[in-house]
Order: C-alpha cells, then sequence, then structure tokens
C-alpha cells in the first residue's frame, strides 16, 4: 500500500458507499492509524465504525495533512462545495480516487491540475466483501498507485480495470446501482408470496433466503446462471410455468434493459 500513518489515506464522505467499504476494509484488517475520514456528519452505523477502529475523523480535510491517497465518496451534486476545499491538501503525487456516478476525471484535473486521477464504481455488497468495482485510471496513475487501487478494492470484493472512461457509466448502470435491482426483486418475490396467500413474514423469509441462496450457488457454482436456471426447470412443471411469463418478449430481459439504459442516462446526466 503507498499510504501510511504519514501519508494518510482521506475517505472524504463516509456515508453509504464509503461507510460500506470502510467496515470492509477493517474487517479485511487495513492499517486503521493510515486513514482519515472526513465528514461533517457521518451516519451512525459508520460512526460506530470509525470511532470503534480510532479513526481520525473531521468535519473538513484537516489543514496540513499530505495524503498519499484521496477518496472522494460525497454525491456528485456536492463536488463544487468539496473540490474546492479539498484543493489544499492534495499534493501534486495524491492519487484521487472518486467513486462519484457521473462526475467526469476532467472536474477533478480542473480542480486539482494534473494529478493522478482513478474513478471507480464499487457497490454497496463491498461492506460484506462481496463487491464489484470497476476503475478507470487517467494517464497519471503510477504502477504503484494502481496497485494500492487494486489491493484495497480486491480486500472488498472484485475488480475490473476498464479501458475507457465512458464504461464507467455502464458499470453504474448494471453493477453500481444493480443491488438495488436485486433487492427491488426480493421484495417483489416477498410481496407476490403475500398476494398468492403466504402471512408477511413467511413470504419475506421465503423471499430473502431464496435471494441470497440463488446468488451463494451462483456464486460457488462453476455453471453457467443459464444451466443453474434449468436445474430448476422441470420439463412442463411450476418453474416452466412463471419463466414463460418473465422469459416472454415483453418479461423481465427487455424490462431490465430499460432501468439498465436509464441509470446510464442518468449517470451521463451527472456529468454536469
Ligand atoms: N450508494 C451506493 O450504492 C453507491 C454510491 N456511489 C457513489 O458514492 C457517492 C456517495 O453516495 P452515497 O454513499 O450513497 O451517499 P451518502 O449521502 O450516503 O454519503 C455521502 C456522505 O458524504 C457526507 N458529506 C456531505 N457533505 C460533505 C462534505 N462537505 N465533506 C465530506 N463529506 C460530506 C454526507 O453527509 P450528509 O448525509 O450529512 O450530507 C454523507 O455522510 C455518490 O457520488 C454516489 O454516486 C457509487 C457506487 C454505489
Ligand atoms: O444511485 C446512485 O446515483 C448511486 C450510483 C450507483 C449507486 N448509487
Amino acid at each position: 500500500m503507498i499510504f501510511s500513518k504519514e501519508r494518510p489515506f482521506l475517505l472524504v464522505g463516509a456515508g453509504r458507499m464509503g461507510g460500506a467499504m470502510l467496515s470492509g476494509w477493517m474487517a479485511e484488517g487495513v492499517d486503521p492509524s493510515a486513514i482519515v475520514v472526513s465528514d461533517p456528519s457521518p451516519p451512525e452505523e459508520v460512526r460506530a465504525v470509525i470511532t470503534g477502529h480510532g479513526i481520525r475523523l473531521a468535519p473538513e480535510p484537516p489543514a496540513g495533512l499530505e495524503p498519499a491517497v484521496v477518496m472522494v465518496a460525497v454525491k456528485p451534486q456536492l463536488m463544487n462545495k468539496v473540490l474546492p476545499m479539498l484543493a489544499p491538501v492534495v499534493k501534486p503525487d495524491t492519487l484521487v480516487v472518486s467513486v462519484a456516478a457521473g462526475t467526469p476525471v476532467t472536474t477533478f484535473e480542473a480542480a486539482f491540475g494534473p494529478v493522478p486521477v482513478a474513478r471507480a464504481m464499487p457497490n454497496t455488497p463491498s461492506m460484506v466483501g462481496r463487491g464489484i468495482t470497476g476503475v478507470y485510471p487517467n494517464a497519471a496513475v503510477t504502477a504503484d498507485q494502481k496497485d494500492t487501487v487494486g489491493s484495497l478494492l480486491s480486500a472488498v470484493g472484485e475488480v475490473v480495470w476498464l479501458e475507457t472512461e465512458d464504461e464507467i457509466d455502464l458499470v453504474t448502470g448494471v453493477s453500481g446501482s444493480g443491488p438495488a435491482y436485486v433487492f427491488w426483486m426480493a421484495e417483489c418475490l416477498a410481496a407476490a408470496g403475500e398476494t398468492a396467500g403466504l402471512s408477511p413474514e413467511t413470504a419475506k423469509r421465503l423471499a430473502i433466503a431464496t435471494v441470497c441462496g440463488a446468488g451463494e450457488l451462483m456464486h460457488r457454482s462453476k455453471e453457467d446462471p443459464s444451466v443453474l436456471r434449468q436445474n430448476v426447470t422441470s420439463p412442463n412443471g411450476t418453474t416452466a410455468a412463471a419463466l414463460e411469463v418473465l422469459m416472454a418478449e415483453d418479461g423481465l430481459k427487455p424490462l431490465l434493459e430499460t432501468a439498465v439504459a436509464a441509470a446510464v442516462r442518468r449517470a451521463k446526466e451527472l456529468r454536469g
């Protein structure tokens, strides 16, 4: 890792995403004394992680800090306010990592000069070591800095290096926002179970266990998802009856394509 107590890792914004990654790093044994968090009001559960590990917390980037890495994890709409506050602590060799949707590399270069910038798009399963992050580095990112970003992100899940910055918007639409689609699927499955006549508690329990179990099976199995699907589907059985609805021309596939396209469109709008 290129950061240390003397040249720390500064996390700016410890909300849902920053907090999820911080929890994941603490669980993976990253040195808390090499981390500084800048956030005026982190959520209670993240504050507990910060204080529990003795991580330095400040409402603003502390003056005089010379971070080796700055990770920006605030809402894209706050960049205009946050980047000028960060400018004094970003040194020419500070690696700037942004997890913000939309905000392009050029925005960081305009605020900080020709510094190394890596745009990353993680997701909240990072909190439990099962995230996936797409990363695009600009030309100024060194091999050592790339190694550090790779190690940090792979401590909380998988890492995919991207060839072009435009791909970040696509990653956002698929895996950055994707956990929400799966949670909604679990909510809908529970609601459908309830409509079918189960109690709300039983329907919810079945739906959550099914989504988790199917995810875990997909994670551990070497088979393609399509094979796992076929393994559930008896000819002319119950699954086939349901899949006829979900796999219809106007079924889940076009719906998800429309949903992902909407997320990608929004990511492009957030470029500002
Ligand atoms: N949530 C997700 O699943 C993912 C989010 N992202 C990206 O991560 C970024 C953060 O999103 P998310 O974590 O959901 O948002 P949150 O609002 O949960 O977190 C942002 C945090 O930044 C804090 N904050 C506000 N102003 C400042 C400031 N001046 N300096 C430091 N911190 C500040 C917020 O405090 P307060 O709440 O008081 O405003 C909050 O704690 C976004 O850019 C988003 O695009 C990327 C991938 C996935
Ligand atoms: O909803 C958002 O804008 C962020 C980016 C990806 C997930 N959450």
